[in-house]
């Protein structure tokens, strides 16, 4: 039997926030078994992008990524954010590893090509990406990878590259060596019918409900290549597909995935 693997991404809204973060790491350091983190950071690396008089711009819930804004996003997301989860992590008492893509070539992006839009230095993440035998030494050394949204294409070249994306293709790449879990966490209680409304969280969502969830516009914005990729990682043999409150990861209220 393969052993288990659980992956968490987390967002940018409880990033943001030191307290919701500790609590959010607390619950994280007290959940068994080998475990892998992601996390985005998007809320704030367009507030300091403001800060800093850069208007910053997203299409289809990517960010259009030309050379001053690469600079900041990598400081941002690389530097403070990463190092700041896994300072945050220590104290929890888990011996965390912060990684860019380009840290011991650990997720090889390729830039997203130009097509009607150029979102500049985007990486997109082909099937090949994982360096799969690096993060099973790690996770059976007992450390456990904290990735932020920076990858790298091989040449020389950081791509800034969707967050959620990132923590489905790992969990693809790395379905083949383990049992993996799939943590979407965020500040929501799941996928809600109701998006004002917590308390309207649907419990188990199939492919098929999916679409009709979005052909209804209750599943919008973020919430889509999300779920995109959560269906993706289903597919792709990923065993366990959540959607969950990233302040609740051990309560039982949240959405699970499932293929039919
Ligand atoms: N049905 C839904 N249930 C929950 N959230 C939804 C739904 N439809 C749209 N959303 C929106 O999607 C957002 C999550 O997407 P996003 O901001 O990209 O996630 P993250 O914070 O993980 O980066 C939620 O904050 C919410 O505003
Ligand atoms: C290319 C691209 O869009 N990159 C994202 C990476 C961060 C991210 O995904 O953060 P959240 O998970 O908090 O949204 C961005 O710069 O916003």
């Amino acid at each position: 039997m393969r052993e288990g693997l659980k992956i968490f991404k987390i967002g940018g809204g409880i990033i943001d926030d030191d307290a919701q973060l500790r609590q959010f790491l607390k619950a994280l350091a007290l959940v068994p078994g080998r475990k892998l983190l992601v996390h985005g950071g998007g809320k704030g690396a367009s507030q300091m992008l403001q800060n800093l008089g850069i208007e910053p711009q997203m299409v289809q819930g990517r960010r259009i990524t030309d050379a001053a804004t690469l600079d900041i996003v990598t400081m941002f997301y690389a530097g403070k954010t990463n190092k700041q989860v896994v300072a945050g992590l220590q104290a929890a008492g888990v011996n965390a590893l912060g990684l860019s893509g380009a840290d011991g070539n650990a997720i090889r992006a390729v830039k997203r090509p130009v097509k009607d839009i150029d979102y500049g230095f985007v990486g997109d993440l082909p099937a090949d990406a994982v360096n799969t035998q690096l993060l099973y030494r790690l996770l059976e050394s007992g450390l456990m990878p904290v990735f932020c949204a920076i990858t790298h294409d091989g040449a020389g070249q950081l791509l800034n590259t969707n967050a959620d994306t990132i923590a489905s293709t790992l969990a693809r790449a790395l379905a083949t060596q383990y049992e993996v879990e799939l943590h979407f966490c965020f500040e929501k209680n799941g996928v809600l019918r109701d998006v004002n409304d917590d308390n309207s969280v649907i419990p188990q969502i199939t492919a098929a409900e999916y679409e009709q969830l979005k052909a209804e516009g209750i599943i919008a914005a973020g919430m889509v290549p999300k779920l995109d990729n959560a269906f993706a990682a289903l597919d792709a043999g990923v065993e366990r597909v959540v959607i969950e409150n990233a302040l609740r990861i051990n309560e039982p209220v949240k959405t699970i995935l499932c293929q039919s």
